[in-house]
């Protein structure tokens, strides 16, 4: 059996989503089943191509190949890739070199790198990796980011329940990139809004992987341009797609943890057009 499958997910238009069902709009931005054991599962995205991947090596470590929609020789060609750990402590191993990776920890590897390979971790030891790659026009150097070296902000309050934590892993103060941005936000507990105040950037999609949420725990994701939004339930481990002009805001059931990536026009993680609460509809 092949370790590695890819879906392509085409690009919707507003228009087209506004007519969207459940059904739909599951089938276009929702990603259910991103980590199969031994399996490497990618969805190729049309917008601004990015690649979204779950990686779970459990009885064998597992090479990252390319796949047909990139023409490529190998996977990273002509991309760049963020990596980050959700699970135990794992190994990835980059054009010879070892990347330990704690949980939340993050890897970036430039354009050019030849193989990749994640290391399983054996059944009592499993490493759950998550990643996000995009088209890169030169080779920035790997690395890999500690949760010393991420730049941290603490936002949002209790009495509104917002209050979090968010951890930018791979910005441009703390490593150098091509267009990916990527990083992760935990909800302290007892707040359960995500990105709220909502906001756009229509230079840029954006993915949430939400995790860490409690067994028979969800989250309403909401989707959609401010004034037309749909939402989306999502359980733990799944992934979301979020157009450059909708919304990427969530509420659970409890709190949790996600993390968001980028691909786009600019690398200012700071550059969001604010949407008032009281003009969402
Ligand atoms: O463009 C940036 C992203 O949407 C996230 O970083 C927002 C986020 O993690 C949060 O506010 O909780
Ligand atoms: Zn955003």
């Amino acid at each position: 059996m092949k370790n590695q499958s890819y879906k392509i997910q085409h690009a919707v238009s507003p228009r087209e989503f506004k007519q969207m069902d459940t059904d739909e709009l599951r089938e276009s931005f929702l990603m259910e089943n991103l980590f199969v054991e031994d399996q490497i599962n990618m969805n190729y995205t049309h917008y601004d191509r990015m690649i979204v991947g779950g990686v779970l090596p459990v009885g064998k470590d597992l090479n990252l190949e390319t796949i047909d929609p990139l023409k490529s020789e190998y996977f990273l060609e002509r991309r760049e890739l963020g990596i980050i750990n959700i699970g135990a402590t794992g190994e990835i191993i980059a054009d010879g070199v070892t990347y330990t990776l704690e949980n939340k920890e993050a890897l970036y590897l430039g354009k050019g790198t030849k193989s990749v390979t994640f290391k399983s971790g054996g059944e009592t030891n499993q490493p759950i990796f998550y990643f996000n790659s995009a088209p890169a026009h030169t080779t920035y150097p790997s690395k890999k980011i500690s949760e010393a070296d991420a730049e941290k902000v603490i936002i949002g309050s209790l009495t509104t329940s917002n209050h979090r934590k968010i951890r930018k892993l791979i910005v441009n103060s703390v490593v150098q990139t091509c267009q990916l941005q990527m990083g992760l936000t935990e909800l302290k507990e007892g707040s359960v809004w995500n990105t709220f105040p909502a906001h756009t950037h229509d230079r840029r999609m954006e993915a949430y992987l939400y995790f860490d949420l409690p067994e028979d725990q969800m989250v309403c994701h909401f989707i959609g341009e401010p004034q037309q939004t749909r939402h989306i339930w999502m359980k733990n481990n799944q992934a979301v797609l979020s157009p450059p002009w909708s919304i990427h805001s969530g509420a659970g059931t409890s709190n949790y943890t996600f993390v968001w990536g980028m691909a786009g026009e600019n690398l200012d993680y700071g550059d969001m057009d604010i949407v008032k609460p009281s003009d969402l509809k």
